[in-house]
């Protein structure tokens, strides 16, 4: 049975994508990979593909938490602090659920990201609805990065 994890997404398949892993027995992050190499320009915000979807049960959700070495070591941030992936966004009409990790380069010279090296971690974990919530009618996700309005 499938309870929550990664895969691969169809356009990536024959990428060489490695499925994220927890790299020690008590990590609670899964390492995500760049699927691509890319470099930003000093200050530059990118979109770094994962070439990942995540799916979950419903009452979960997966936080991209960046790696607490990317600041000094890379000269990155995850500039919107935590990327938070809904289980509705897996498999969506219009990007399959593709997981970006919005990086932002903090020097005043290029970065490289090479394919393969890890950049964020994923942390799943159970979420609360607050009273009512029930009663508010739901959009259906279309896709990512504003697909719900401004
Ligand atoms: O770092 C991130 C953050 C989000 N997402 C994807 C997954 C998430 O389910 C979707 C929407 O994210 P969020 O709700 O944070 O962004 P929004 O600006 O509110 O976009 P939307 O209107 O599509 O909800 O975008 C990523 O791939 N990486
Ligand atoms: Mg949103």
């Amino acid at each position: 049975m499938k309870t929550r994890g990664f895969e691969v997404l169809s356009s990536y398949e024959n990428a060489g994508i490695n499925l994220p892993v927890r790299s020690t027995e008590h990590s609670a992050g899964y390492d995500i990979e760049a699927a691509e190499t890319v470099t930003l320009a000093p200050g530059e915000i990118k979109l770094i593909p994962t070439g990942l979807k995540a799916y979950m049960q419903a009452d979960e959700v997966l936080y991209m938490y960046s790696r607490s070495s990317n600041p000094r070591k890379k000269g990155l941030v995850l500039i919107n602090s935590v990327g938070v992936i809904d289980k509705d966004y897996y498999n969506n009409p219009e990007n399959e659920g593709h997981m970006y990790m919005q990086m932002r380069n903090i020097t005043e010279h290029d970065v490289l990201v090479e394919k393969g090296e890890r950049v964020v971690q994923g942390v799943f974990m159970p979420f609360l609805v607050a009273d009512g919530d029930d009663d508010v009618e739901k959009a259906v996700r279309a896709g990512g990065f504003g697909s719900t309005g401004a």
